[in-house]
C-alpha cells in the first residue's frame, strides 16, 4: 500500500467534517481528552483548517545539522536505544522517531521501504511534525500536552496522516525539562497500550543515559528497596557532587524517596536523604566490590539497597556493568575500583549495537555467561573480525564481575618485550625506560573483572609458562620485584587460529591451551549467520549516522556478499557507503567494495578489504589493477592519505577509484554517486584528491 499525500485545496473530505463538527459542536462527542484538545487548539489557536492540509515542513539540511549539534547529548544517548526499540519492536512498516521540542525529527531508524513510503508525507529527517505545523498528531501533540499520547488513524487532525498511529512520549533532561520526544509511528493500530509503555521505558533509558552524559564528574549513586533492582531500568539514580550535594536524581529516584520534583532534592545532601554520608557510601560500596550495600532513609524505616561510585570522568574510573542502558554509559561509562584501589582507565568499548541473535550464537552466549559465573575460561575461536571482543565484552557484562574491570590486551598488536610488562607490570627503576613510579600490569588491572587476551596464539612461549603459573597460583609477580599479589579475575581469550595445530607444531604450550579453553567457543563467520539482516541495520544506525537508509538494491547487496573480513568489514562497508552517499539513500553505486569483492574468488587471500586490515590483498588493489591511475593522484597518495584518519583514507580511494573509471568526468562520478557536482567538489577537496584533470565533457 502507497500513502497518498493529498494536495492543499482538496475538498473538506468526511474525516475534516468531522473534526469541525466536533470542535464546533461544543466537543460533546469526544469528551475533553488530549485528542479532542489537540484539534481545538489546532482550530482555534493555530488557525489550521482539517479541510486545507499543508504542504509537509521539512527543514534544509544545513539547518538541520545545526540543530542536530545542538541537540548532540540526547541524540548520543538515545541513537542507540532507538535502535534496541526497533529490533524489538521487529516491524517493518514502523520508524522510531526522535524530535527536538519544536517537533523537528532529528533521527528516524526504520526500514528503506517503509521510509520511502512516509517520506513525502514529512515523515523524514528534518520533517516538523509540531502541532502548529502538522495539526494532531503523536509527537506534536505529547510536546503540546507534554504528555504520552497515542494518536490513532482518525485522530489525526489532517487526513493525509489518518493512515498512521503514532504513540510518543516526552523525554526529559536531566533538570526535568522536556527536550525530545520520541515516538512510534506505524500502520498498524494495534498493542499501542504495550507500546506505550516500552516507549516509557526507552525515555528512561535515554533519561538515565542524559545524567551519565551530563554528569560525568559527578559521583553516581544507584539505588532501590530491592538488591536486584539497583543497576536495572527501575533503579534510583542519583548525581552528587564532591561535598555529597545532589545535582539530578532520575524519576525513580524521587519515586522512592516520596518527592515530586527536582527542586525538592537538588542540592540536599546525602545525609538529608539516607543514615549515611557520600564518604562513607563509597568506601562501602568499594569494599563490597559495588555489590549494594543496605542503607536507612533518614527519619525513616524504609530500607535500601544502595552504591556509590566514584565519577565516571576520574582517572581511577573503570568500565561500569552495562546496567540500566543495556549499552556502556557514554564518556566511558566507569566506575572506581574495588578495594578502594587507584587504577587507569580501561579500554573505552565501542558503542555498538550488539546483535547475536543468530539462534547459534546466542546460545553460545548463554552457555558461555553459564560457565564463566562458576570461574571456567573461555576460549573464543573464529575468523578475523567475527566478533570475539564484542562477544567476550558482553559476556562480561552480563557476570558476575561485571561491576569490575574488562581488560583487553592484543598479544599480537604488541612487540614480544612490550607484552611482558603490559600483562605483569613492574616495579619502580624495573628497567632502563621503565616509568618512575613503576606500572601496574593489564592482569592486576583486571582483578575484580575480566582479562581479555586477545590473538593469544601470538604470546611467546616463555610468556605462556609466566601465565600458566599466574593461572594455577592467582597471584601475579611484576617485573623488578619478588613480591607477588593476589588477583582474582574472570579469563576470556580469543584467538583466530587453530590452536590445537599449533600446540602440535610444539608453538603453543599443550598445557596452557587446556588451562584457557575451561570451554571452546566458535564464533561463526558472518556469511553464516542467520541474524546478518539484523546486523546490517542495527550496524547501519550505529556506523551510518543518524539518516543513512539503504535502498532494497543495496540490502540485497549486502546479504548476498561472502563477507571474508566479517563484522568488522561490514561495519566499514557501511560507514563507507553513508559517507558516500551524504545522507541520500545508499545505492549500489555507493558499494564500489561490494561491486569489485563480488567477482573476487571467495578467498580471503585474494578479496580485497575495504578498511584496510590485513586480510589478503591490500585495500583496492583489484581496482588498481584495473584502472591505472594517473600519475599525479597516485603521486601524493600515500602522503594524503597519512594525513587522513582511516575512514577518510577509505572513502579517498574509492573516490579515485570512481574518478578513475569515469575518466575524470566529475559529472558523470556525481551522476553515479547520486550527489550534486558542488557536493563532490567538497569532498574531493576534503579528501585532498588533487584534481589537475581538466573535466571531461560526457
Ligand atoms: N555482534 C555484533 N554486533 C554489532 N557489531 C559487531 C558485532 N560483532 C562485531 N561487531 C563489530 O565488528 C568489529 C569487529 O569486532 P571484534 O573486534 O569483536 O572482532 P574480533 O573477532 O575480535 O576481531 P580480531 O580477530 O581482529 O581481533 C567491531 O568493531 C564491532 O563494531
Amino acid at each position: 500500500m502507497v500513502l497518498t499525500v493529498r494536495n492543499a485545496g482538496h475538498p473538506a473530505d468526511a474525516h475534516a467534517n468531522r473534526v469541525l463538527e466536533v470542535v464546533r459542536g461544543g466537543f460533546s462527542e469526544r469528551s475533553d481528552d488530549v485528542v479532542t484538545l489537540s484539534w481545538i487548539r489546532c482550530l482555534n489557536q493555530y488557525n489550521l483548517r482539517p479541510d486545507k492540509p499543508r504542504d509537509p515542513a521539512v527543514m534544509g539540511r544545513v539547518l538541520l545539522e545545526e540543530r542536530r549539534v545542538r541537540h548532540a547529548a540526547v541524540l548520543e544517548c538515545a541513537r542507540y536505544e532507538m535502535t534496541t526499540l526497533y529490533q524489538q519492536l521487529a516491524d517493518t512498516e514502523m520508524a522510531v522517531l526522535l524530535t527536538d521540542t519544536d517537533g523537528v525529527i532529528l533521527h528516524m531508524v526504520s526500514s528503506p521501504e517503509f521510509a520511502a513510503e512516509v517520506g513525502p508525507l514529512g515523515l523524514r529527517a528534518g520533517g516538523i511534525w509540531s502541532e502548529t505545523e502538522a495539526g494532531t498528531n503523536g509527537m506534536g501533540t505529547c510536546l503540546a500536552a507534554a504528555s504520552p499520547v497515542c494518536v490513532r488513524r482518525e485522530d489525526h487532525f489532517y487526513t493525509q496522516f489518518t493512515q498512521l498511529t503514532c504513540s510518543a512520549v516526552p523525554v526529559c533532561d536531566p533538570a526535568g525539562n522536556i527536550v525530545a520526544a520520541l515516538d512510534v509511528t506505524s500502520r498498524s493500530s494495534l498493542m499501542q497500550q504495550h507500546l506505550l509503555v516500552l516507549l516509557t521505558m526507552t525515555a528512561r533509558m535515554i533519561e538515565n543515559r542524559l545524567i551519565d552524559h551530563q554528569f560525568r564528574n559527578a559521583h553516581p549513586l544507584h539505588f532501590h528497596s530491592r538488591p536486584e533492582f539497583v543497576y536495572t531500568l527501575h533503579e534510583g539514580k542519583l548525581a552528587v557532587d564532591d561535598d555529597g550535594r545532589v545535582l539530578a536524581a532520575n524519576r525513580s529516584a524521587l519515586f522512592q524517596l516520596g518527592l515530586q520534583s527536582m527542586d525538592e532534592i537538588r542540592s540536599r545532601r546525602i545525609e538529608d536523604l539516607f543514615q549515611t554520608s557520600l564518604p562513607d557510601m563509597l568506601q562501602r560500596s568499594a569494599s563490597s566490590s559495588f555489590h549494594p550495600v543496605v542503607t536507612y532513609r533518614t527519619n525513616a524505616a524504609s530500607r535500601f539497597f544502595a552504591v556509590a561510585r566514584r565519577p565516571a570522568s576520574t582517572a581511577d574510573a573503570l568500565s561500569l556493568p552495562s546496567s540500566a542502558s543495556g549499552m556502556p554509559s557514554p564518556g566511558g561509562a566507569s566506575m572506581a575500583l574495588a578495594k578502594g584501589k587507584a587504577r587507569p582507565v580501561a579500554r573505552r568499548a565501542p558503542a555498538v549495537a550488539r546483535v547475536f541473535e543468530d539462534p547459534r550464537l546466542a546460545a553460545q552466549l548463554e552457555v558461555a555467561r553459564r560457565v564463566i559465573a562458576r570461574g571456567t575460561p573461555v576460549l573464543l575461536c573464529g575468523e578475523t573480525g567475527s566478533g570475539k571482543e564484542v562477544f567476550a565484552r558482553s559476556l562480561h557484562e552480563s557476570s558476575p564481575q561485571a561491576s569490575g574491570a574488562f581488560v583487553a590486551i592484543n598479544c599480537a598488536s604488541l612487540p614480544e618485550a612490550l607484552i611482558e610488562s603490559e600483562l605483569f607490570g613492574y616495579c619502580a627503576g624495573a628497567f632502563t625506560g621503565a616509568q618512575k613510579a613503576g606500572r601496574r600490569g593489564k592482569i592486576q588491572q583486571a582483578d575484580g573483572g575480566t582479562l581479555f587476551l586477545d590473538e593469544i596464539a601470538d604470546m611467546p612461549l616463555e610468556l605462556q609458562s609466566r601465565l600458566l603459573r599466574v593461572l594455577d597460583e592467582r597471584r601475579v609477580t611484576p617485573l623488578g620485584t619478588e613480591e607477588s599479589h593476589a588477583v582474582d579475575f574472570q579469563l576470556i581469550s580469543a584467538s583466530h587460529r587453530h590452536l590445537p595445530t599449533l600446540v602440535r607444531e610444539g608453538r603453543f604450550r599443550e598445557d596452557l591451551y587446556y588451562r584457557l579453553a575451561g570451554i571452546e567457543v566458535q564464533l561463526p563467520p558472518l556469511r553464516e549467520r542467520t541474524d546478518k539482516l539484523a546486523l546490517i541495520r542495527g550496524m547501519l544506525a550505529t556506523e551510518g549516522g543518524s539518516d543513512a537508509v539503504l535502498s532494497a538494491e543495496a540490502e540485497r547487496m549486502l546479504m548476498a556478499h561472502s563477507w571474508p573480513g566479517n563484522v568488522r568489514q561490514l561495519g566499514h562497508v557501511l560507514r563507507t557507503a553513508a559517507a558516500l552517499a551524504d545522507g541520500e539513500p545508499i545505492t549500489r553505486a555507493h558499494l564500489p567494495a561490494l561491486a569489485v569483492n563480488l567477482h573476487a574468488p571467495h578467498d580471503a587471500e585474494h578479496v580485497p578489504q575495504v578498511g584496510g586490515e590485513r586480510l589478503g590483498a591490500a585495500p583496492m588493489q583489484a581496482a588498481d589493477a584495473q584502472t591505472a591511475a594517473p600519475h599525479n593522484a597516485q603521486h601524493d597518495d600515500a602522503h594524503a592519505s597519512a594525513r587522513l584518519n582511516p575512514i577518510q583514507a577509505n572513502e579517498r580511494q574509492l573516490l579515485l577509484q570512481m574518478l578513475e573509471q569515469h575518466r575524470w568526468n566529475v559529472s558523470n562520478v556525481a551522476k553515479a554517486l547520486d550527489i550534486s557536482r558542488n557536493t563532490l567538489y567538497r569532498k574531493i577537496h576534503k579528501l585532498q584528491i588533487e584534481v589537475s584533470h581538466p573535466e571531461q565533457s560526457a
